[in-house]
């Protein structure tokens, strides 16, 4: 019962623009406060012989309800004048019957706090204040000087009502805090990771090469593409070619070493930063995640789904910049695939330019045998080792 409660207050409700998102949890545990306060008041004000304000407080108890279940069904600014309002005439009852030594005044603090932290206009917030202060001056100038209730000394009401603002205070402004941390978080994190794959994105990636560069780090880039991606997408669905993607994330993150970064930096485009490491690395880690590939090929609704890669790579010794080591990757990447797809190539294109498209020297057996640059893969699922080193 209690944790379909909490589950039911924790859920958000549909549709809330992001810029609410702190403002409906951190109220929603104010609120919940307040009410438990409206809860606790009506037994006090029974025994401190104060019954229209133990009935009132009876009623605060309804309308708290009341603006818990406006603030969850998003009517939130509904719920704020209501809440907000109930505890601004509760704190005027009550200081009115118990004299302006009793501490209930305080409250009005805490209605200030519930004006100024919601997300409300600059004229609204002004024109709250001034009413609120209004209030406050009001209750003090119609209150007793000090009220007695005979059975408890107003020093332990003040107490009470002091620590009672003082949680609410902490909560309100510790709920605060806590939900801006764990917003900025998630923002900052939903900001650099590719949604689908859960890697980098391009641009958190492109930023970790810029900063390995400028500290110069050596390092080398993998350009990884799938092959004839569209051919998956076209046959078995797009469904089936984002789960491709997906596995083919998890299968980068579970093949990198702890320091190196992948990001997905296209459609079905992987670039793989390997710091510190020189090319024998390099193209040991792109062998690795081809044979992974074939070995595990992605799933979906039960069956296989056989991807190859064409891999280029690149080290930051052959490059004067960033950009240059990028494009250079890059080019190899589109060696891998002029020469048949379900490669690496870590050299050999400046021969290969002199020679024209001719690159039947520098390919392996394999790639002069198969060629073909618009055939699907026709191996899957057979690891062959096809590197072209310069
Ligand atoms: N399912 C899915 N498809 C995507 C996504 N991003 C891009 N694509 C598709 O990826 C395909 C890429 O096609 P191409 O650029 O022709 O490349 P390819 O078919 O892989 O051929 P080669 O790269 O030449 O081997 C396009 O059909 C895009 O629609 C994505 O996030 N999910």
């Amino acid at each position: 019962m209690l944790s379909v409660a909490r589950a039911w207050l924790r859920q958000e409700p549909r549709l809330l623009a992001v810029e609410h998102r702190r403002f409906y949890h951190a109220y929603l545990w104010v609120y919940l406060m307040v009410l438990g306060l409206y809860v606790a008041w009506l037994p006090v004000f029974m025994v401190l012989k104060a019954p229209r304000l133990a009935f009132a407080s009876g009623i605060m108890v309804l309308v708290g309800l009341l603006g818990v279940l406006l603030h969850r069904q998003h009517h939130m600014l509904m719920a704020l004048v209501l809440v907000l309002g109930s505890l601004t005439l509760m704190t005027w009852l009550a200081s009115y019957c118990f004299g302006n030594a009793a501490g209930y005044e305080y409250y009005f603090f805490i209605v200030m706090a519930g004006i100024h932290l919601a997300p409300l206009s600059g004229k609204v917030r002004v024109i709250s204040t001034l009413s609120l202060f209004v209030a406050a001056v009001l209750s003090l100038m119609v209150a007793s000087q000090h009220v007695s209730d005979g059975f408890i000394p107003v020093w332990i009401m003040q107490s009470f009502n002091l620590f009672a603002v003082f949680m609410l205070m902490v909560t309100f402004l510790w709920r605060m805090l806590a939900l801006t941390e764990h917003f900025e978080r998630q923002y900052r994190q939903d900001a650099s990771r590719d949604e689908l794959t859960g890697l980098f994105n391009r641009r958190q990636t492109l930023r970790q090469a810029e900063k390995w560069w400028q500290d110069a780090v050596p390092c080398s880039v993998l350009m990884m593409d799938v092959d004839h991606f569209k051919q998956i997408n076209d046959l078995r669905g797009h469904a089936a070619g984002d789960e491709a993607l997906r596995q083919i994330g998890r299968l980068l993150n579970a093949t990198l070493r702890q320091g190196d970064r992948a990001g997905r930096i296209g459609g079905e485009e992987f670039l793989v930063l390997l710091p510190r490491s020189g090319r024998g690395e390099a193209i040991s880690v792109a062998g690795r995640i081809r044979s992974l590939l074939a070995s595990s090929p992605p799933q979906f609704a039960g069956s296989t789904v056989p991807v190859t890669v064409s891999i280029g790579v690149a080290v930051s010794h052959e490059c004067e910049s960033l950009d240059d080591l990028l494009q250079l990757a890059d080019r190899r990447l589109y060696h891998a695939k002029h020469q048949g797809r379900d490669r690496v190539v870590a050299g050999g294109e400046r021969q290969q330019e002199r020679e024209g498209e001719s690159c039947s020297l520098l390919a392996a057996p394999e790639t002069a045998r198969q060629g073909d640059q618009g055939e699907p893969p026709a191996e899957h699922g057979h690891f062959a080792d096809r590197t072209l080193v310069g």
